[in-house]
């Protein structure tokens, strides 16, 4: 595929980038990127710093609209719909920085997640008699605890969030930006900030939620073994145009990521 344009998406096709770009005045943050992310994959976008990759996540989130390009998601273009629209119809995201109720614990934390499918309301609270809210509201603890488990977190389900150390921190948000089950989780980089036993254990949950859950993962990630080791695809930006798309092992070898990649290490090994 040619860098800069997606390719018609395929049946299993979960989410296109068409061609998108960004600009903030005059910066252009992505040019014509264009990729196809398909159900089941564990997508990574890497690049330099300032490379895009923010924008891109942002771009399909609905935070940033783009100048230029349009995002289909199930077949369907949400270029123009609200992040909560977005959310609704199976995409979640975590962020770069984390963005937790610092007084609130962790079960709530998560029970903030899952929110909005809270179907019932005032009009319906005459129903709670009928046990109708308290059966929702049973069917969400089910489901909260399960991830909880999963994400090995019981032991400080009570805990304030603002009391974990960083690593459990970002379980939690992890946690929560899964609460709602989304079909595609955008993941900002999850091991920022992390030590070598928390990247383990970060990657392994996130491998897990692929692998186990059926959840499609785009993730960006800085930490490049890490990337290399649980990526199926890896996409790579620099200066707001992808340079290449491909297994892992294929793009690793490309020249133009070596370029990218190993000036920017030797300039850092230079400073
Ligand atoms: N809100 C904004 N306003 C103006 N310029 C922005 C904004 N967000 C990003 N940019 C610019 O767009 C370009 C791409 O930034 P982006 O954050 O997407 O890169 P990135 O690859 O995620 O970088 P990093 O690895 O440092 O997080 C950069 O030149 C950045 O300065």
């Amino acid at each position: 595929m040619q860098a800069g344009t997606a390719g018609a998406p395929s049946d299993d096709a979960l989410l296109t980038a068409d061609a998108v770009s960004l600009a903030f005045g005059g910066v252009k943050a992505l040019t014509e990127v264009g990729f196809t992310v398909r159900r089941g994959e564990l997508f990574s976008i890497i690049g330099p710093n300032g490379a895009g990759k923010t924008s891109m996540v942002n771009c399909i989130s609905g935070r940033y609209s783009p100048t230029a390009g349009r995002i289909l998601y199930k077949g369907r273009d949400i270029t123009r719909l609200k992040p909560s629209a977005r959310a609704e119809l199976g995409l979640g995201r975590t962020f770069q920085n984390l963005a937790l109720f610092a007084h609130m614990s962790v079960l709530d934390n998560i029970m903030v997640g899952r929110h909005h499918l809270l179907k019932n309301n005032v009009l319906t609270g005459a129903l709670w008699w009928l046990g109708g809210a308290r059966q929702e509201e049973l069917s969400h603890r089910r489901a909260v605890e399960e991830i909880i488990d999963f994400l090995e977190i019981q032991h400080v389900r009570r805990a304030l969030a603002g009391t974990l150390s960083y690593g459990l921190r970002k379980r939690v948000e992890l946690a929560r930006a899964i609460a709602l089950r989304p079909d595609l989780i955008l993941l900002d980089e999850p091991m920022a900030g992390m030590n070598l036993e928390e990247k383990e254990d970060m990657a392994r949950f996130i491998v897990d939620l692929n692998a186990e859950w059926g959840m499609t993962v785009i993730m960006i990630e800085h930490d490049m073994g890490v990337v290399m080791d649980i990526s199926h695809r890896v996409m790579v930006l620099d200066f707001g145009r992808k340079i290449a798309e491909g297994e892992p092992e294929a793009v690793l070898a490309d020249p133009h990521v070596r370029r990218a990649y190993l000036g920017e290490v030797d300039e850092e090994a230079a400073a």
